[in-house]
């Protein structure tokens, strides 16, 4: 695959940009990492990760409000500015986008560099199709989902002096005026070796008690399917899998009373073994089971977690 000559990584949380690096080197022939918000140190482990080149400023603002900053290091140049596949990260690539001039492609679930084009691979039909956008501008720009690269292993070899950024006022009518710990758990499935899901095969949100004693046995987190989080709330936005959240790629997936319909089972597909539990013998995700038990998960479970003890 040829590369392009520069990447730019940016993120709104330092973890989420330090899985990016681990598909950008493959991508550019130099790296650069942007880091807005965390202490320098905290930046400069991004050239165990990968990059060649890292910038930082301390300053704790609205992630966005970085976007002059960043036009004012790269603009004339060319290549592609990689970012999550966040909320702020989509804000940020509409201003860049519109700044710079440069095409954006968001939800890229692969990409390729061909012929000095950036090819940006992303699921449609509700993950029944595969959709290729190309983006020709001088800047491209490219939101990854989480999972999509290999986790950068930070062995890297690369070492230099984190530079101080200057900062370019944006203007902007945002301003952050307080900032909470978010009260939800900081689970990230998405790096998760061993997970358990549940979905609308449990009855009552008490029961989740028993799943989460199974997770306990076996060292797994918990997660589910989108009507448990979305439509029950019963766990939050992080811990549902599939197309519209999380893409996991767990060494041992267990699912627990979830049908498969294709938007879940695309957030499992790089999964190593599949284990389902179901009381329907003809359900869709028994076709993706390595291993599979037909039976009510009140009986199945309880039966497992006495196995373990
Ligand atoms: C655009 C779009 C995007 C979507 N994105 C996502 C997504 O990202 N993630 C996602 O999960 N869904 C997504 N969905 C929803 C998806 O299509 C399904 O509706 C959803 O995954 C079904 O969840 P479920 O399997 O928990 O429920 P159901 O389909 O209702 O399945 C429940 C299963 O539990 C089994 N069961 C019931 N009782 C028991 C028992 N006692 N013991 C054992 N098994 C039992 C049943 O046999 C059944 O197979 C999306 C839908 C659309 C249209």
């Amino acid at each position: 695959m040829s590369k392009v000559s520069n990447i730019w990584v940016l993120g709104d949380t330092l973890g989420k940009i330090e899985e990016i690096m681990g598909g950008a080197k493959n991508l550019g022939e130099k790296v650069t990492c942007f880091v807005f918000g965390s202490k320098k140190d905290e930046a400069k482990k991004m050239f165990s990760f990968g990059a060649d080149e890292v910038f930082c400023s301390e300053e704790d603002d609205i992630f966005e409000n970085f976007s002059s900053t960043v036009i004012a290091n790269i603009e004339n140049q060319s290549g592609v500015i990689l970012m999550p596949n966040t909320k702020r990260c989509k804000v940020m690539a509409g201003i860049l986008g519109a700044k710079l001039n440069a095409g954006v492609s968001t939800e890229a679930n692969d990409i390729k560099i061909v012929e000095n084009s950036v090819e940006s691979m992303k699921m449609m039909y509700g993950g029944l199709a595969i959709a290729t956008e190309k983006i020709n501008s001088k800047i491209a720009i490219v939101l990854v989902n989480s999972g999509t690269f290999e986790q950068a292993n930070g062995n890297c070899s690369n070492d230099g002096e984190v530079k101080e950024l200057q900062l370019v006022k944006s203007n902007t009518s945002i301003k952050c005026i307080n900032k909470l710990p978010k009260t939800a758990s900081s689970v990230d499935l998405g790096k998760a070796k061993k997970i358990i899901a549940v979905g609308r095969g449990i009855a009552k949100e008490e029961d989740l008690e028993m799943i989460k004693e199974l997770c306990a046995a076996i060292g797994a987190e918990l997660g589910c399917s989108r009507p448990i989080a979305e439509g029950k709330k019963w766990m939050e936005h992080e811990r549902y899998i599939g197309i519209s959240s999380v893409m996991a790629k767990p060494d041992v997936y267990i699912s627990i009373g979830i049908s498969g319909q294709i938007q879940h089972m695309v957030g499992v597909k790089d999964a190593d073994k599949i284990i389902v539990i179901n009381k329907d013998k003809n359900a869709p995700i028994f076709d993706y089971a390595d291993y599979g038990i037909v039976g009510d998960l009140y009986k199945v479970v309880p039966a497992l977690i006495n196995s373990l003890k």
